[in-house]
């Protein structure tokens, strides 16, 4: 897939699907899915056009995370920019433009915004956006006024309703849309109680940590259980601390095509009874003796064990991660 952060360097024309779109969730799939040339629901007005590739179905966002540019503080993403691309791939988009957040972009009002960057720059043919978005200065524009001014230019705007978490109960005291509609936050807010099956629900996938397996402090074969320690983008989202039973994949060659290499079991936090100072993310493999250093590991959360814990000793851990083992296989058979 094509990647830019200058939208004068696009492949035109476009048919654009804009927004944040971290997570790639279900509710983003759906924004997409109106412009992505592979999709049943992309057979629409351009249809032929785009299976002719003669206009590049192209997914507009911004970066850094606007939330980032205001606040000034690292703002951690649930797909950082390398699972974005992948994740987009899958669903069929040619090109990704990322346009600079600064101070020029968030003061281009919503008739410059769509006469500069989706009308001269990117040539829209057709756009899509989620029913909440919002765009230029101070977020002034909605999804209707972005219908109203690319009317004046003969783009179609495709305005997809909101995804909703039908598994949430919704006849629960204290509900509100919020809590129901399919969003970052929602599923950042889950991920942080470790309820990776329920995040699953929302992201239509499970979630995924994509990292380099480094050298770590090789105590895990002393106590019989190595443990390939990943490293991951400095922005990636990480779940709640605690033990989680996952399926791990090694992505390989130019084009990082996953092979499964094995059930396993995670840790994710500070090694209390190591005393270890910082978080680390681990990975056991079940039925596993070879190498990993240097591999790239694409690790899926599937069911969150148990929170980390401080042992007595290494015995006692030892013991732990022998029952932490059972569970994941009784979990997956
Ligand atoms: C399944 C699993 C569960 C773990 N649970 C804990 C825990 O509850 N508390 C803790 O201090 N460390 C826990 N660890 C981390 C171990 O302390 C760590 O793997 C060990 O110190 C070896 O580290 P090394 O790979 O850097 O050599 C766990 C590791 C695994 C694989
Ligand atoms: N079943 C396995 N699960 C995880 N890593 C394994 C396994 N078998 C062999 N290894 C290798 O052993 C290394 C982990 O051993 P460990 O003693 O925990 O060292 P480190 O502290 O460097 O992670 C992994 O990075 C990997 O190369």
């Amino acid at each position: 897939m094509r990647v830019t952060n200058q939208a004068e360097l696009a492949l035109t024309p476009t048919a654009v699907a804009l927004g944040k779109f971290d997570g790639v969730h279900r509710g983003h799939q759906q924004v997409i899915k109106p412009i992505s040339s592979s999709t049943e629901m992309g057979l629409n007005l351009s249809s032929r056009e785009l299976e002719q590739g003669n206009i590049h179905s192209t997914v507009v966002t911004f970066d850094p995370h606007p939330q980032e540019f205001f606040s000034g503080k690292p703002r951690t993403l649930l797909t950082p920019l390398n699972e974005k691309v992948k994740q987009l791939q899958l669903l069929g988009v040619e090109q990704l433009v990322l346009l600079p957040f600064d101070r020029e972009l968030c003061e281009l009002s919503p008739v410059e915004f769509v006469e500069k960057i989706l009308v001269q720059q990117l040539q829209a043919t057709q756009i899509s956006v989620g029913q909440d978005f919002r765009f230029g200065s101070k977020r002034s524009g909605t999804a209707y006024d972005l219908q109203i001014i690319a009317a004046r230019y003969n783009i179609p705007v495709t305005i997809v309703s909101l995804e909703i978490d039908t598994q949430h109960d919704s006849t629960a005291q204290n509900t509100t849309p919020e809590m129901t509609r399919i969003s970052t936050s929602l599923i950042r807010s889950i991920l942080e109680e470790g309820n990776v099956e329920r995040a699953q629900q929302l992201l239509g996938r499970p979630y995924t940590l994509h990292g380099v397996v480094v050298k770590g402090q090789q105590l895990g074969r002393t106590i019989g259980f190595p443990t390939a320690n990943l490293e991951l983008p400095k922005d990636k989202f990480l779940p709640s601390n605690g033990v989680y039973a996952v399926r791990i994949f090694e992505a390989s060659g130019a084009s990082e095509l996953l092979e499964f290499l094995a059930l396993g079991v995670m840790n994710i936090g500070n090694r209390p009874t190591v005393n270890g100072e910082n978080v680390t993310i681990e990975v056991h493999l079940f039925d596993w003796a070879a190498d990993l250093y240097g591999k790239k590991l694409v690790v899926e959360l599937e069911k969150f064990l148990r929170p980390e814990t401080k042992f007595a000793s290494l015995e006692a851990l030892k013991n732990q991660i022998q029952l932490d083992c059972s569970l994941a296989k009784a979990f997956f058979s």
